[in-house]
Order: C-alpha cells, then sequence, then structure tokens
C-alpha cells in the first residue's frame, strides 16, 4: 500500500509548489504506506491567501449558523459512514490499536455534532442598559483566519477539536497536521469537500513546523493560532504570533500526577493506573506518569503494576489481542531511551522495563518496553520532564498535604487525578490540585461537552465544551441610542 495524497488549498487537491514529498511510515514495520506533498512558506501563504478571501468575502460568514451548522453535521455524519476505513488509517499512521482508533472516531463524530447543535445556539446577549432610550447587546463574531497546528498522538481528534468548532462560528482556516501522520486528516478534508464546505473556507497544507507551522504562526494575514503540541514549539509559536497580536490557544504537555491513597479500591486503581498511562503507549498528553502512592500500601502497589506489566502484550495494531503498539518514530523511541537512562543516573531504581524488547517479530517497529520507576523524588529529570512514552515513575507520601505538594510540584498544570473511597478528602485535594481537568476516582476521560486545557505552561485557552467555540469567536459590544441629541458641550 503506497497512498498517493494531496494537499487542499483553494478547493483544489494540489502538490506542492516546489514538487517536495514525503514518504509516510508505518511505525510497526516502517513500511511506506503513504507519499504525501511536502509543502512549505509558499503552499502555506497560497492557503492563508485563500482563507483570507474567503473570510474577507463574507459568504461563509455571513451564511446562517444553522446552515452552517448543518455542514458540520453532515460532517459528522460521513465520519460515522467511514468509520472504520478511517479507524484503520489511523493505526496504520500511529501505530495505536484499531479497537483505539474506532473510539478515536467515535470521539471526533461527536465532537463534529457537539458543535453542529452549538452552532446556532449563541443568539447574542441583551444588555440592561444604563442609559435611558437606548439598546445595548452584546453580539459574537468569527475571529477571521484562523492557523491550526496538530500533533501527532492523536492525529484526527486533535484536529477534529479544532475544525468543528472554526467552521461552526464562521471562520476560514488553515490546518497543518504533523509532518509524521497527516493521513486521517487529508481524508477528513475530502469528506468536508462532500458535505460541501465552500472552496477557500478549509484548507490543508501538508509539511514540516518549522516552514508551513511557522509561517502560519508569524504571518499578518492570520488572526488566529491554534496549537496544540509540545511546550517549546508553544513557547516559538507564542513569540512569533506577538508580531500582529494574533489571538493564540495553546494545548501543551503534561506531566500528570495520579494519587492513590491507602483507602482507595485497590485493584480498580492498579487497573486504571496502567490504563492511565500505557493506552497509545504512554503517548498521551494526560498519560498519569507520575504515580504518587501512600506509603503503607507503596510496597504492594507497585508489585501488583509490575506483575500486570510484565504480561502486557505489545504488537501490531492489526492484532486483535495487541495490547500496546509501537513509539511513532526512531527519533522519539531515542528520545524515550534517553529518558529513561537520565532516571537511572539520577538514581531512580528500574522496576520492571527500561529497554527495548527482544521478541525478534517486534525487531522493525519502534517498540519500548512498558517501564516502571521507582525510588523516585522532584527532583529527578524522569518526574519533571514529559518522556511521552510508556514510563512511570512512583513516589511515596504519608499525608494528605504532602501528596497534593507532590502534586503540584511541576511547570505544568494539564490534569491529574485522585483515588480515594473518602470523597470529602478527594474533593479537598482535587480543590487544591493546580491543573485544569482533575478526575476523582478515574482517569483520562474527556467528552466534547467539558473544556479542556492547561494550567501553569501547559497552555492557553480551553478545547470542547462551550470555551472551545468561543475561542473562536470575538465579543461585540452593539449600543444604538434611540434618540440621539447634540450634547453641546464644544
Ligand atoms: N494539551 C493537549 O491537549 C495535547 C494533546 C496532544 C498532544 N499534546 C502534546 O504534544 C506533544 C507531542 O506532539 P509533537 O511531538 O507532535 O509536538 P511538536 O511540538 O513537536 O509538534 C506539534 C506540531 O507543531 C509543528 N511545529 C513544529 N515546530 C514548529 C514551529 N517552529 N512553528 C510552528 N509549528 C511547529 C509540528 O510540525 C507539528 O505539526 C506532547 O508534548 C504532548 O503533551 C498536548
Ligand atoms: C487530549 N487527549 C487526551 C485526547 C490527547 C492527548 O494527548
Amino acid at each position: 500500500m503506497n497512498l498517493k495524497l494531496k494537499q487542499y488549498i483553494n478547493g483544489v487537491w494540489v502538490e506542492a509548489n516546489s514538487g517536495n514529498t514525503r514518504d509516510i511510515i508505518n511505525p510497526f514495520n516502517q513500511e511506506i504506506i503513504a507519499t504525501v506533498p511536502e509543502g512549505d512558506e509558499s503552499d502555506a501563504k497560497a492557503a492563508i491567501a485563500a482563507a483570507r478571501a474567503a473570510f474577507d468575502g463574507g459568504e461563509w460568514s455571513s451564511t446562517p449558523a444553522t446552515e452552517r451548522g448543518a455542514i458540520v453535521r453532515k460532517i459528522a455524519e460521513l465520519i460515522e459512514r467511514d468509520r472504520e476505513e478511517l479507524a484503520r488509517l489511523e493505526s496504520l499512521d500511529t501505530g495505536k490499536t484499531v479497537e483505539e482508533s474506532r473510539g478515536d472516531m467515535d470521539d471526533i463524530a461527536g465532537v463534529f455534532r457537539y458543535y453542529a447543535e452549538l452552532a446556532d445556539k449563541d443568539g447574542g446577549e441583551l444588555i440592561d442598559s444604563p442609559v435611558p432610550n437606548s439598546i445595548s447587546r452584546v453580539v459574537r463574531e468569527p475571529v477571521g483566519v484562523c492557523g491550526q497546528i496538530t500533533p501527532w498522538n492523536y492525529p484526527l481528534l486533535q484536529a477534529s477539536w479544532k475544525l468543528a468548532p472554526a467552521l461552526a462560528t464562521g471562520n476560514t482556516l488553515i490546518m497543518k497536521p504533523s509532518e509524521i501522520t497527516p493521513l486521517t486528516t487529508i481524508k477528513v478534508f475530502e469528506l468536508m469537500e462532500e458535505a460541501l464546505v465552500p472552496a477557500g473556507v478549509a484548507n490543508l497544507v501538508l509539511g514540516s513546523g518549522t516552514t508551513v507551522g511557522a509561517e502560519l504562526s508569524r504571518n499578518m494575514d492570520v488572526d488566529l493560532i491554534s496549537f496544540t503540541g509540545g511546550i517549546v514549539t508553544g513557547k516559538k509559536i507564542m513569540q512569533a504570533a506577538s508580531i500582529n497580536v494574533k489571538k493564540l490557544a495553546l494545548e501543551l504537555g503534561g506531566k500528570n500526577p495520579n494519587i492513590i491513597f491507602a483507602d482507595a479500591d485497590f485493584e480498580t486503581a492498579v487497573d486504571q493506573a496502567l490504563n492511565g498511562v500505557f493506552f497509545h503507549a504512554g503517548q498521551i498528553c494526560s498519560a498519569g506518569t507520575r504515580l504518587i502512592v501512600e506509603e503503607s500500601i507503596h510496597d504492594k502497589f507497585v508489585d501488583a503494576l509490575v506483575e500486570r506489566v510484565k504480561k502486557f502484550k505489545l504488537g501490531s495494531g492489526f492484532d486483535e489481542d495487541t495490547q500496546m503498539g509501537p513509539l511513532i518514530s526512531a527519533d522519539h523511541l531515542a528520545k524515550v531511551e534517553k529518558y529513561v537512562a537520565a532516571g537511572v543516573n539520577e538514581g531512580a531504581t528500574l522496576a520492571v522495563g527500561g529497554s527495548r524488547p527482544e521478541d525478534p517479530e517486534l525487531q522493525k517497529g519502534f517498540f519500548y518496553l512498558p517501564t516502571i520507576f521507582t525510588d523516585c523524588t522532584t527532583d529527578m529529570s524522569v518526574v519533571q520532564e514529559e518522556a511521552f512514552g510508556p514510563v512511570i515513575t512512583v513516589e511515596k507520601f504519608t499525608s494528605e498535604e504532602e501528596a497534593v505538594k507532590l502534586a503540584n510540584d511541576s511547570i505544568y498544570g494539564l490534569a491529574g487525578g485522585v483515588w480515594t473511597n473518602d470523597i470529602v478528602k478527594a474533593e479537598r485535594c482535587v480543590r487544591k490540585m493546580r491543573m485544569g481537568t482533575v478526575w476523582i476516582n478515574d482517569f483520562n476521560l474527556y467528552f466534547p461537552h467539558a473544556p479542556w486545557g492547561g494550567f501553569k505552561q501547559s497552555g492557553i485557552g480551553r478545547e470542547l465544551g462551550k470555551l472551545g467555540i468561543e475561542e473562536y469567536t470575538e465579543t461585540k459590544h452593539i449600543f444604538q441610542n434611540l434618540t440621539p441629541e447634540p450634547i453641546s458641550w464644544f
């Protein structure tokens, strides 16, 4: 299989201006699965010009919100129709299990449906004006031309959180998916064309971050940049976006604590602690990689984790019994290896894993064994830095205050969890935890209705929920004097 795919600019499927291409690799066996155009600054500029003209033409932003909502709903229906094809494509591209990709596709269709419903629900607000004989109202209008940049771990899911609200509110956009996982995003642009999104409204440019992404971030004709990815890139984008004071939405990394109290249901906490990290081989922004375990159950808890981890089945995402697929790339595998080596050097104890698997069947893929470090302290880089791989660090605590203090000891503030049967204690903890999402007796759950985003250096703004659509609007106050007359001051 070697799909030949294109970019989508101003309603036309095109090659890159330069004629350059990039091979897309299956991380399970390094086979080429697709060849796509490798766009650069000139392709990005063409797409920005198309999006600018489409926005300034006013046709899309003045289309009744109900009609825009109907188009967004149609996209959801088409995703549901092509669910299996999309799920298989996502698994080929990322290595995640097909079962997981099917779940992603359901979530993605749900996001388009959610924003389709919200499209015509904000009719503005009437203010009780303090000025006699006047009308004061607040309306929300689209921001304009939106640059959207996504990562490789949840390629289409992260794209859907940006595409659906931007379209529903009448913006025009240029999407740049990760250069290593563009396949499902390309496919959804085909579906958006089928759903009759007008030419120029939604544009797709493929290519690297330093060319296409940087152009979107600094271009004066882009009004908003919405980025999901790593903290280092996020800071560069923030700097570039200052050139014309673009609206900015940043969904960055996490180093997420998961606090386990001794009174939690033991088996459930073990099971969910594993799920909270090793799903998609730990390549999840909200993975609960920092386990913070009450001292009285620490040893028993670690033993239970290790026993289960040793039985994990690594393999192809297309095999039904596979629990964990490969990492995304050779570069990323090297990064995880470096991170684990740093943990060993800093004095953490390797309880399990810590290397590539020896299974001959896995040698062509970018596999890494599920890994658990114990004897960890917050000053270690393994506890502070995002590995974005299948690695858990375990810290101990003896009091509730200490647990919360450890949990908050991070530059990140994306997500965190608390496991206990004492609901009052749980409430006390989560109110003190400095994170955008906190779970009590759960982990890694998200749905379209609730906002998602980070405190501290995990980001700016929110996706999903009502806040996720507000990101794509400007607020305008309209004041009308019903009995104008001279003021006679001058
Ligand atoms: N907060 C969230 O919801 C969330 C969700 C998914 C992933 N993430 C984070 O994403 C990261 C992993 O993804 P990644 O490795 O693809 O991140 P990354 O920052 O390397 O790349 C993300 C995107 O940015 C582009 N990019 C790179 N350099 C750029 C530049 N100078 N200007 C503009 N764009 C540029 C890339 O091409 C890619 O499309 C992790 O840190 C993870 O936590 C966060
Ligand atoms: C936001 N989420 C959890 C879907 C993917 C994070 O990497």
